[in-house]
């Protein structure tokens, strides 16, 4: 938003997170972040408190972002945290503002959220409410924030709309949607489910494919081809993690329960299932590779991040196959570019390596789990020296199996022969 011109105040009630960003560091790892913080901070646009005092008489316009995690034991999304900050910021707002929502809820939640707001608000109904789902990917934020596919606006009023429409300006030609609460939720939960649907349907083929001594990757190229499938979102391997495609379809699933209407998406428990299941396949495939039990042997792991370019290990498939290779007895060895802190926070029982080769270094058996470009162009002979077997299994399918099989590594993917 400060790239774009606005004057901008960001809160957050994490006080070390907010030092952080005052001084021009982020507390991500978020590919060309870094420079658009500084860079706005250095022109003065942009700045940062944990007073919500201080935000609801500096803002016209309030973005809330904060988490709506799985609830521990439930598949039901936990919307406390929004509750909490209406709580915090409503009863400064003593003037004409728009606050909007763009966090992942079950839908509902903006009309529930907008009532409290007007009750607690001394502004009353000068406060309004907007649900304006976020589609950014991690990895690619600073691009899908400038550069969004479409922007949907979830409104209870045209005046709302207008306001929004002027903030989004800046951003160009992009398609804008505009929909009342209940859509927009939605909207952005049905794009969640479909996403994760691709990747288990992927997966699923992978499957069979195992079982029919077919080759998956040549499957989805081949399906890639029919413009009505497309080819992105369509690999095969160790599936989704995160902190939002298996939380959200858990939540959307709950949701639809509470609203009677479970049966319509009982497919999504599928989804969530074919995805787990490439996980428990990944640590079968690697045992096997092992001679059939993990006592005894070294397993080196590349990859913790829950995909590349990203610190984030919310439900990293990569760390949870390692941990139960781990609980089966095998010494594992991790490295990640950028997610060792975070890894050693969560898993201080695993061991770390300082780069790639040293993760691999003696081991019986190296996974590769998470597809960091550094990963990808690894040199066979190189990591082949430092190994004590050359065997390997590729869980993401993103090395070339005929380059590692000549280098004389025995190759093994998900979803091929
Ligand atoms: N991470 C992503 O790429 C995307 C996330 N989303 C959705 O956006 C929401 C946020 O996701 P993340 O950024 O990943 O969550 P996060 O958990 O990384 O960040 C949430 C932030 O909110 C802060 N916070 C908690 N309570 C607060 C309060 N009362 N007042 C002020 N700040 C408070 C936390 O300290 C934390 O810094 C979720 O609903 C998620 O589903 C949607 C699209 C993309
Ligand atoms: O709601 C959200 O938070 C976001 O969730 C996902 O974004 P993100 O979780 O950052 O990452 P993705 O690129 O979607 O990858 C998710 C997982 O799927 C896996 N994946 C992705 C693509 C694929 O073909 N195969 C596959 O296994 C990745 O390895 C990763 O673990 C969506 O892509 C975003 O549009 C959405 O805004």
């Amino acid at each position: 938003m400060a790239e774009l011109g606005f004057e901008v105040m960001g809160l957050d009630i994490d006080e070390a997170k907010i030092e952080r960003l005052r001084r021009g560091e982020l507390p991500i790892h978020e590919p060309g972040l870094g420079e658009v913080l500084r860079r706005n901070l250095d022109a003065g646009r942009l700045r940062f408190t944990t007073s919500y005092e201080e935000a609801a008489a500096f803002g016209d316009v309030h973005f809330v972002c904060v988490g709506t995690p799985q609830k521990k034991g439930e598949n039901a999304a936990d919307v406390s945290y929004l509750d909490a900050v209406v709580e915090s910021l409503a009863p400064h707002l003593d003037r004409e503002c728009l606050v909007v929502g763009k966090s992942t809820v079950p839908v509902g939640t903006a009309q529930r959220l907008a009532d409290k707001l007007v009750r607690l608000a001394p502004a009353g109904a000068q406060v309004e409410l907007a649900w304006n789902p976020e589609f950014l990917r991690e990895g690619f934020a600073v691009h899908d924030t400038l550069h969004p596919d479409r922007i949907v606006l979830g409104v209870a009023s045209e005046k709302a709309e207008k306001v929004l429409r002027e903030v989004y300006e800046p951003l160009g030609d992009v398609p804008i949607i505009v929909t009342d609460y209940p859509t927009a939720e939605l909207v952005k939960s049905a794009a969640n489910a479909f996403l994760a649907t691709k990747i288990s349907f992927i997966n699923a083929m992978a499957e069979v494919c195992e079982a029919a001594h077919a080759d998956v990757k040549l499957l989805s190229t081949a399906l890639s081809y029919d413009e009505r499938i497309g080819g992105r979102f369509l690999n095969a391997g160790l599936g989704f993690g995160g902190g939002c495609l298996p939380k959200d379809i858990r939540a959307f699933m709950a949701r639809a329960g509470e609203l009677g209407a479970d049966q319509a998406l009982t497919f999504l428990r599928e989804v969530d299932e074919i995805n787990m299941r490439r996980r428990a396949r990944m640590v079968d495939l690697a045992r096997e590779l092992a001679g059939g039990s993990f006592h005894g042997c070294t397993v080196g792991v590349l990859g913790a991040a829950f995909k590349p370019n990203s610190d984030d290990i919310r439900d990293s498939p990569a760390l949870d196959v390692a941990v139960t290779i781990g609980r089966q007895g095998g010494r594992v060895t991790v490295y990640d570019p950028v997610a060792l802190d975070n890894a050693r926070k969560a898993h201080p029982q695993l061991s770390y390596g300082t780069s790639a080769l040293d993760a691999a270094r003696g081991a019986h058996v190296v996974l590769l789990l998470t597809e960091w470009q550094e990963f990808i162009e690894l040199d066979p002979e190189v990591l082949g020296s430092v190994v004590s077997d050359r065997k390997i299994v590729d869980g993401r399918n993103a090395l070339d199996p005929e380059v590692w099989r000549a280098a004389g590594w025995h190759y093994r993917a998900l979803g091929r022969p």
